[in-house]
């Protein structure tokens, strides 16, 4: 595995996970904020879960497009350090949170088929980020924590002009062949690290670190 590859534990709803993720070795923790979702937090939630974070450890705050009031409510009580759009957020949208917050953007892209492969492009001149995630079936009631993961041959030794992370169905029985497979240099994971939806389970968030890491 490349020495500097990077784990993002995403959904994190305890401190003490938190502080776990930071120790066992993530680069970054998610914290979403989607009401329909297991994972969902409140803003003072979060607020309690990025104080547990350990020094260098990334907070992202996982939205959908919210609109400005709500990135305002988390932005002023939550001590992130970067946004994912996991919604259908345009490129233009992308630029205006970044110059309204001066914080850096993650662009999530949900992948099916080869089709869905060139609207990345789109993303790559102004995101400083991607997570190329599994797209959400149709009427499923997330966007993404789906727990599915795409045809990794679809994003196989690709390459974008900006950091990217894969996602999806990832778990620590399959991330280092998704890492060997694609090249990626980044990963990230919710429902392979639960014992049940929103529950995180701290020995799968060991594997799964150590897996990817190794
Ligand atoms: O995780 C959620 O509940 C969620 C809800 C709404 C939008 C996005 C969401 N998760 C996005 C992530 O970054 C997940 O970590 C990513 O989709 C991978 O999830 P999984 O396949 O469960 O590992």
């Amino acid at each position: 595995m490349p020495q500097d590859s990077k784990v993002k534990i995403c959904g994190l709803r305890q401190p003490e996970h938190v502080e776990l993720a930071g120790r066992l070795g993530a680069a970054y923790v998610g914290f979403v904020f989607f009401p329909k979702s297991p994972r969902n937090v409140s803003v003072a939630e979060a607020r309690e879960l990025a104080w547990a974070a350990p020094v260098g450890l990334a907070k992202v705050a996982l939205v959908v497009n919210a609109d400005d009031a709500t990135l305002d409510a988390i932005n002023d009580s939550v001590a992130i350090d970067m946004w994912q759009m996991h919604g259908s957020e345009s490129p233009e949208r992308v630029a205006e949170i970044k110059a309204r917050y001066g914080l850096p953007v993650m662009k999530a892209v949900g992948i099916a088929t080869a089709d869905d492969v060139p609207q990345i492009d789109a993303y790559a001149g102004v995101a400083d980020q991607l997570l190329i995630d599994a797209k959400a079936p149709k009427g499923a009631d997330l966007p993404g924590g789906n727990g599915l993961s795409f045809d990794w041959q679809l994003v196989k030794r690709k390459y974008w002009a900006l950091p990217w992370m894969l996602a999806g169905g990832l778990t620590p029985e399959n991330v280092g062949r998704a890492q060997n497979l694609t090249g990626a240099r980044q990963v990230d994971v919710s429902s392979g690290v639960e014992s049940a939806p929103g529950v995180k389970d701290p020995a799968l968030m060991e594997a799964f670190i150590n897996a990817a890491l190794a």
